[in-house]
């Protein structure tokens, strides 16, 4: 049976008075990507912080990873956020320190291994990502989608369980976001990870989405497989796939 990793009931969050995520209903199962769409300021990044815990919803639930999110003490919470990696949209790479410094921050944090098996690891992070050689450049020293990279080495240095990543092809050209969505599959198909994107570059979705979740006006107006959101009557979804 599919292990489900996520699972959102009934969530209906906000700012201040004013709704933005009505009733929101959906699963992630190990080793899928789930996409979230939808247009501009429809709700996709203030669903992402409920998702990595970050918010407080009005009411709802969340499962992740077996515990209730909402209901987790401290010590769940801990538990539940080392399993986690999150890719920023602008990569956050501290810039005074090197790709392999920034790398091995997380492994050096969170757990209580030597300086020599940090370096292994972040070797092979970097290696996961094609970015061993430059392992001693700064950020400022590398391309966009090399800063991408090195996030993303960054973001699974702990071996995460899941994924988080919010428009990480943003900014990207064509060709490099490509070579990005190559990545995130392989994070899938090689380690069985499991991603929630959020993006609306329509090229990225259909490289990459198992399910998608299409968010419009607050509410998710679609939740199933990508082949079915291609052929999906739904007035929002359809526009989507067909500007
Ligand atoms: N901190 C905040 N305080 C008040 N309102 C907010 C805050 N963050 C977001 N909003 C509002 O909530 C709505 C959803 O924002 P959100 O950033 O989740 O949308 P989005 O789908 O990720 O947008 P985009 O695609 O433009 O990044 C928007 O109307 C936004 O203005």
């Amino acid at each position: 049976m599919d292990k489900k990793v996520i699972r959102v009931q009934n969530l209906v969050s906000g700012y201040d008075e004013r709704i933005v995520l009505d009733d929101i209903l959906f699963e992630v199962v190990e080793g899928e990507i789930l996409v979230i769409l939808g247009t501009s300021g429809c709700g996709k990044t203030t669903l992402l912080k409920h998702l990595m815990g970050l918010m407080q919803p009005y009411s709802g639930e969340i499962q992740l990873l077996g515990h209730d999110l909402l209901k987790a003490d401290e010590k769940e919470m801990l538990k539940m956020m080392r399993q986690i990696g999150v890719l920023f949209q602008n990569g956050a790479l501290l810039n005074s320190i090197t790709v392999a410094e920034n790398v091995a921050i997380p492994l050096e944090q969170h757990t209580d291994l030597s300086k020599e098996l940090i370096e292994d690891l972040v070797r092979l992070k970097l290696s996961l990502v094609g970015l061993e050689r430059a392992a001693h450049a700064l950020p400022s020293e590398l391309s966009g989608g090399m800063r991408k990279r090195a996030a993303l080495a960054r973001a699974i240095a702990l071996d995460p369980k899941v994924l988080f990543a919010d428009e990480p092809a943003a900014g990207l050209d064509p060709v490099t976001a490509a070579a990005l969505d190559r990545l995130l599959l392989n994070l899938r198909d090689l380690l069985g990870m499991t991603l929630v994107v959020v993006t609306h570059e329509v090229g990225s979705i259909r490289r990459i989405a198992d399910r998608i979740l299409f968010l419009h006006e607050g509410k998710a107006v679609f939740y199933g497989k990508l082949s079915d959101a291609l052929k999906s009557d739904i007035e929002p979804v359809q526009k989507f796939f067909n500007a």
